[in-house]
């Protein structure tokens, strides 16, 4: 188990470089001891180079990886008892599942007993243990990761399982089940971990807290119900939620920040930097009754969602997404929606004020 500590950290492939570009822009943060995480954001935005950083697979360019407290930036992944599973399984396919998940225990030259104990400990924890004598090319895709995990889990001084993308290659039905012996693991051995992903519904019901990243630099960090109702950029807006928070240019009238066009507004805050404002609400917070402020204006296209509809409501130029029953509107007409005043956001050069 450890509390891991990232100080001061940068990363440039090109450091030399006359303008070196950073993947990872400069940061300092700390992965609490026994926590889930879950690092999101879109394809290049720095994910693998953070999670290979903490790993020891890539040595930083500027600052230290801390283990709980220990300097481990100069140690190579073997000695710093980090777990990896990737997207696709490392495991030896002409073993059986019992002699992949007693490998790392021979290297270490455990006592055979010992070795048989943990090994059938892990299995049950895994659901592998009827499996043990299978060789490992004749199990599922699932099965085959579960049984990369407990390699590394088997080994008594882990310090943190690092998840690069592990799900990809699973079933959604298995996914589910996976995620569920993940956090369950997590629960029992009180294991730091940290999953690479670019499907926030898999961060979402994975982590305790997710950390947003985009262009190299963590923009937000905190729990799902955080970034869904307070998303601190834009960039997190869009990113978190199907479909994306609703952004509209808004001016400031006296003590007001208004949507030209429309009847929606929100009381200006004391203080306001320069720059362009925007009034951002969730699709999620929109309602066709009940009290807040009312917006008309006609459906330009529904998208069914199950049993719910994505609506898309356009007025003065505007463009507004709401997430209604199915069946609440026809294409063509005009509705009112009505949104909450605790549902609205104020942006200002696409970061929140209020
Ligand atoms: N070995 C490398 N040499 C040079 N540049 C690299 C190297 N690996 C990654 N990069 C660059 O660093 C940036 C961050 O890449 P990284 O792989 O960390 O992103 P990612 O968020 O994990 O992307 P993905 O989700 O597609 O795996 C990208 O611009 C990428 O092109």
């Amino acid at each position: 188990m450890a509390e891991i500590h990232l100080q001061q950290l940068a990363h440039s492939y090109a450091p030399d470089a006359a303008d070196p570009a950073y993947a990872l822009k400069p940061i300092d943060m700390v992965w609490q001891d026994g926590q889930t995480y879950a690092l999101l954001g879109p394809s290049g935005c720095g994910k693998s180079t953070m999670l290979n950083i903490i790993s020891g697979l890539l040595k930083p360019s500027h600052g230290r990886v801390l283990f709980d407290g220990r300097d481990v930036t100069a140690l190579d992944t073997g000695r710093r008892n980090i777990a990896q599973v990737f997207q696709v399984p490392v495991i030896y396919t002409s073993m059986t599942v019992a002699e992949n998940l007693a490998f790392p225990l021979l290297c270490r030259k455990m006592p055979q007993a010992q070795i048989k104990k943990r090994v059938e400990d892990i299995a049950e924890r895994l659901g592998l243990a009827a499996q043990l004598r299978r060789r490992a090319n004749a199990l599922t895709a699932d099965q085959k990761q579960l049984v990369s995990l407990g390699r590394g889990l088997v080994r008594e001084d882990v310090s943190a399982i690092l998840l690069d993308e592990p799900l990809t290659v699973i079933d959604p039905q298995m996914k589910f089940e996976l995620r569920r012996i993940l956090k369950q693991i997590n629960e029992e051995f009180k294991l730091t971990m940290v999953l690479v992903t670019h499907d926030q519904d898999e961060a979402m019901t994975f982590a305790r807290t997710i950390v947003v990243m985009n262009h190299g630099e963590v923009v937000q960090s905190g729990g799902p119900n955080e970034l869904f109702e307070a998303p601190a950029t834009r960039h997190v807006g869009y990113f978190i939620g199907a479909p994306a928070m609703n952004f509209l240019p808004a001016t400031r009238e006296g003590n007001e920040i208004r949507v030209p066009g429309l009847d929606l507004s929100c009381r200006a805050p004391r203080e306001l930097a320069k720059g362009p404002l925007e009034i951002g609400f969730r699709p999620e917070k929109v309602e066709l009754t009940g009290p807040g402020q009312s917006i008309r204006g006609v459906v330009s296209r529904i998208w069914f969602e199950g049993l719910e509809e994505i609506v898309e409501v356009t007025r003065g130029g505007q463009t507004i997404r709401a997430r209604l029953p199915a069946g609440s509107c026809r294409h063509g007409s005009e509705i009112c929606l009505t949104i909450p005043e605790a549902g609205l956001r104020l942006y200002q050069n696409g970061r929140i004020v209020t």
